[in-house]
């Protein structure tokens, strides 16, 4: 049985939370300053508080307050050498927090789809931690990665689900606006999107050889692919993660210099 408590029941806290209270294995402890963010997660959680010193048997902890907070709740808790802390706040730096516990510290950047058990997370450590690994795997896949990358990481898959929907969002609405159905456009749109991910992931050829396959010789998409090739999409995805990369650099020196 792994222990983990989450300190910070909001939006990402309360999707780990979710997401492992449909897997066998788990105790978990849902801890916020809100009783009422508590009301909303309890139905996950094997306990919920307000009382920060529930925390101190867990084998994880769960950092997931926004990166402002991040000082204020270390002041607070009182963690041992056996315990891991894992923190999720954008920006905020391991070396920040391991100055400030004895739990050995390990960096996350998980994404709301741990709800669904489809988490993509990147996690930075000095060493691999056997309970840790078991719980990002429950909760989807992850990657290990040096911490100096972890801004990019925070823009590609901490912040990218919310690009994504954009992109849902922008199919589904043209269709209906061109007279499809809003629940079919939904349902097509949904399964294009997961069914072109899966596609990627099973293929062993480039992209560009998966763009070239839908591709009829004189037929529809290359028509939609040209509009695409003659615009700057491309580009402004790319500054789209750019900006939140930059952002989570600027969110490190904020909590730094606090
Ligand atoms: N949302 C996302 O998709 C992702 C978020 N993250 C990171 O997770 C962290 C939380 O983000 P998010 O869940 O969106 O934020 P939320 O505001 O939804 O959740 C934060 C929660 O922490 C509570 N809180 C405030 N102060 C304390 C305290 N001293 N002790 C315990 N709990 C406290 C807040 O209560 P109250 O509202 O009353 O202040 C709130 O319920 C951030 O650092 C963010 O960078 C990482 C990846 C993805
Ligand atoms: O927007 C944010 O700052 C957080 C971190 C990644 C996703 N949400």
């Amino acid at each position: 049985m792994i222990t983990v408590s989450v300190i910070g029941c909001g939006h990402m806290g309360s999707a780990l939370l979710e997401g492992l209270a449909t897997v066998e294995g788990y105790r978990t402890i849902g801890y916020d300053v809100d009783p009422a963010v508590l009301d909303d997660v309890k139905s996950y959680c094997d306990r919920t508080t307000t009382d920060i010193d529930a925390i101190s048997d867990s084998d994880i902890v769960a950092l997931t307050v926004k990166p402002d907070i991040v000082p204020t709740v270390l002041a607070e808790i009182n963690l041992h050498a056996e315990q891991t802390l894992m923190t999720a706040a954008a920006g905020v730096e391991r070396s920040f927090v391991s100055n400030q516990t004895d739990a050995t510290v390990i960096r996350l950047m998980p994404n709301l789809a741990a709800s669904l058990r489809e988490m993509a997370a990147a996690v930075a450590w000095d060493e691999p931690d056997p309970a840790v690994e078991t719980m990002l795997s429950d909760l989807g896949s992850y990657v290990v990665i040096d911490e100096t990358h972890m801004n990019i990481a925070t823009a590609l898959n901490g912040s990218g689900p919310a690009f994504v929907y954009y992109l849902i969002q922008s199919m589904q609405t043209r269709a209906i606006k061109e007279g499809l159905d809003k629940s079919d456009a939904q349902t097509l749109a949904i399964q294009t999107f997961i069914g072109a991910a899966e596609m990627v992931r099973a293929a062993d050829e480039p992209i560009e050889s998966l763009i070239d396959a839908v591709c009829s010789p004189n037929g529809t998409t290359i028509e939609g692919m040209n509009v695409l090739f003659d615009s700057n999409v491309d580009a402004e995805v790319g500054d789209a993660l750019t900006a939140a990369t930059e952002r989570s650099a600027e969110l490190a020196a904020e909590v730094d210099h606090e």
